[in-house]
């Protein structure tokens, strides 16, 4: 019922650095502090992350014998092709190849925002929806994007907002009917791309995956099982992070007017009469953006990295754990909690992430690299790939709105929307629509043409 904020509401007020909650045939330790979380993390081959990786191949995108054998970790005895993709494919997430993905997605977007500049009025969250899906996927996937279709796009979506039946994985054509069969329309999709051809104008993360999994003798239909998956990496977190992004930047006219200020000095110019946002200057010296966009990340997101216990351990001397069962780390437990951040770990302060406060931290006041400190990516080994793209797409599409547009909210009051509580893979925050915005051009800036430039660097941001 109350989708991933159900962990910090039980885990809230708790005094033990480890919790268990009994669910008869599997227990979950909720671990609720840094120290604890330090202590998990040291014993990696005890808390694995390797059998979610299992779970996610059957569950989340289906696979059942022989393919699902050549997913399996070999620690479950599979041939562990799950973990060969990942690691072949991450490196395509940074440095050129990441310049281009950023590249294609600013320019498949770009005509999406000069038609919001003809709008007076519209839903935000329909919009960033609309406009984060199309574009994202676009500089995925490439000219053939499987996602042109609305009928796909509306599919996927029932599917994240559907999930949680389908992870119990009991006769899911019945208990899990609206994803069972929306996944099915997204299967399709990919396999008519297979079908076309169209991997080999994707990015090439894309591609290295077809290519990997190609090489390892799998079928397109069985590959097209598994990629039909990828989507809700890409997409999931993405797009709700993006509109409270922008909600928070603008329902804080203060902070709006600085960061307005920050991005005029130094990630903006005139170019024969264009404006032009340049990301790689975003990325290396708008200090309050990089700053504001952790905070909301730490504030708004819950992300609960979630570990396997393989044998039966003691932590602390103290807490013992049975083999078979389940270890969370929940950012926003762990991320507020006041080993972290001081007493004001529970405020929302857009210059946290400049330098520390010395009166911060009761303990370390120089460290920057506190654990828990920034947990909205993971933590460690398994941490998000994809952040340096979540980065660049949010950041560089927040820029362009706050520097071209005023928005007000219907109704004058910037009142936060409802959540959707079974999108329970988004760690940041689903929301309900509509949210009706009025959409105007600033003073100064109407009818001009705008694109987003990326300049050449790793692509990577602190995060
Ligand atoms: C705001 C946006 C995003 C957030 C908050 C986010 C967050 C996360 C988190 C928390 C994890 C799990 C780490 C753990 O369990 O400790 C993860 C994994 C992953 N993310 Fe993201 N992510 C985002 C965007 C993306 C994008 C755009 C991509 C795609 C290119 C992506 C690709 C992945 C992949 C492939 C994994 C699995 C990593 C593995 O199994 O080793 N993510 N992400």
């Amino acid at each position: 019922r109350h989708g991933m904020k159900y962990i910090p509401m039980v885990a809230k007020g708790c005094t033990d650095p480890i919790i268990t909650l009994n669910f008869g045939f599997l227990k979950i330790y909720v671990v609720t502090s840094p120290d604890m979380m330090n202590a998990v993390q040291r014993q990696s081959k005890v808390f694995s992350f390797g059998p979610f990786l299992d779970f996610a191949a059957e569950r989340l995108a289906g696979l059942t014998g022989k393919t699902l054998h050549a997913f399996r970790t070999v620690e479950a005895g599979g041939q562990g092709l799950v973990k060969t993709v990942m690691h072949a494919s991450t490196p395509f997430l940074a440095g050129k190849s990441l310049d281009k993905l950023n590249r294609d997605m600013f320019s498949a977007i770009q005509p999406m925002i000069d038609e919001l500049a003809t709008k007076e009025s519209v839903d935000l969250i329909e919009w960033v929806h609309y406009a984060m899906t199309l574009a994202g996927t676009r500089a995925a996937y490439g000219p053939m994007n499987p996602f042109e279709a609305q009928e796909v796009r509306d599919a996927f979506w029932e599917v994240d907002r559907n999930v949680s039946p389908l992870l119990m994985n009991f006769l899911p054509w019945l208990t899990a009917r609206k994803a069972y069969t929306n996944r099915k329309i997204v299967l399709s999709a990919f396999i008519e791309y297979l079908n076309k051809k169209g991997q080999n104008q994707a990015c090439d993360f894309i591609l290295k995956r077809y290519q990997v999994l190609s090489e390892a003798g799998l079928s397109d239909p069985e590959l097209a099982q598994n990629e039909a998956s990828v989507p809700l990496a890409l997409l999931s977190n993405t797009i709700p992070a993006t509109f409270w992004v922008i909600y928070t930047i603008f329902s804080h006219p203060d902070l709006l007017q600085e960061l307005r200020e920050e991005v005029e000095q130094n990630a903006f110019k005139m170019v024969e009469g264009e404006c032009v946002v340049d990301l790689k200057a975003i990325r290396e010296d708008c200090p309050l953006l990089i700053s504001t966009f952790h905070e909301i990340m730490r504030k708004g997101s819950n992300p609960a990295s979630t570990r396997f216990v393989m044998s039966d351990f003691t932590l602390a001397d103290k807490y013992h754990l049975k083999a078979g069962n389940v270890v969370i780390l929940p950012s926003q437990v762990i991320g507020r909690h006041e080993k972290a951040w001081g007493p004001s770990a529970d405020e929302f302060n857009p210059r946290r992430y400049l330098t520390p406060e010395p009166s911060d931290h009761p303990d370390d006041p120089k460290t920057v690299r506190r654990t828990g400190r920034f947990m909205a990516f993971g933590v460690s080994a398994p941490i998000c790939p994809g952040r340096h793209f979540a980065a660049s797409e949010i950041l560089g599409l927040a820029c362009m709105l706050m520097m071209r547009f005023d928005f007000t909210p219907e109704g004058g009051e910037w009142t936060p929307p409802e959540p959707h509580t079974g999108s329970v893979l988004a760690a940041t925050g689903p929301v309900k629509g509509p949210f009706n915005i009025k959409v105007k051009e600033r003073d100064g800036f109407e009818g001009k043409p705008w694109r987003v430039e990326i300049g050449e660097g790793k692509g990577l941001f602190p995060c």
